[in-house]
């Protein structure tokens, strides 16, 4: 097999992104949260450190979100009927999924509550 050029390697990969984007609903709704939170910290100056942290936060939501995509197009690709495996595959992507969005509110309550109390007070 050819091997691939840099060049393809980050076509597929931007093909990925762009596929996903469209057609997972929550991977766009992921996307809407990050841009709130960037914009948030943009209109609070949070420190170098909170960037930090949200950009930790987003990059763990959109990956797992990512991958959780590409588990359940491998499990309907090798399992299009009910099977147990399969269920739990797409449950535990599922909730990796959940996991990081959890803890990225929690990161936000941490880098946005003091300023936004500040503000609104
Ligand atoms: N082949 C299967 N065998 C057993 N259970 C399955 C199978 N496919 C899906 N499920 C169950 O149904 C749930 C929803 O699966 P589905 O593929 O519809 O995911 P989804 O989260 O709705 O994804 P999306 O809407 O992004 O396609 C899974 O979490 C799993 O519990």
């Amino acid at each position: 097999m050819k091997k691939r050029s840099w060049g393809d390697v980050f076509r597929n990969a931007v093909e990925g992104l762009i596929e996903s984007f469209l057609t997972q609903r929550n991977l766009r709704v992921h996307a809407a949260c990050a841009l709130l939170a960037v914009v948030a910290g943009l209109f609070f100056h949070i420190s170098q450190v909170d960037w930090m942290f949200i950009c930790v936060a987003i990059a763990g939501v959109m990956v797992t979100e990512l991958l959780n995509t590409a588990v359940e197009r491998v499990v309907d690709l090798a399992s299009p009927e009910f099977h147990l495996l399969a269920k739990s595959a797409k449950d535990t992507a599922a909730g990796a999924v959940l996991l990081a969005a959890v803890f990225a509110v929690i990161i936000a309550i941490f880098v946005f509550w003091e300023p936004l109390i500040t503000w609104a007070f």
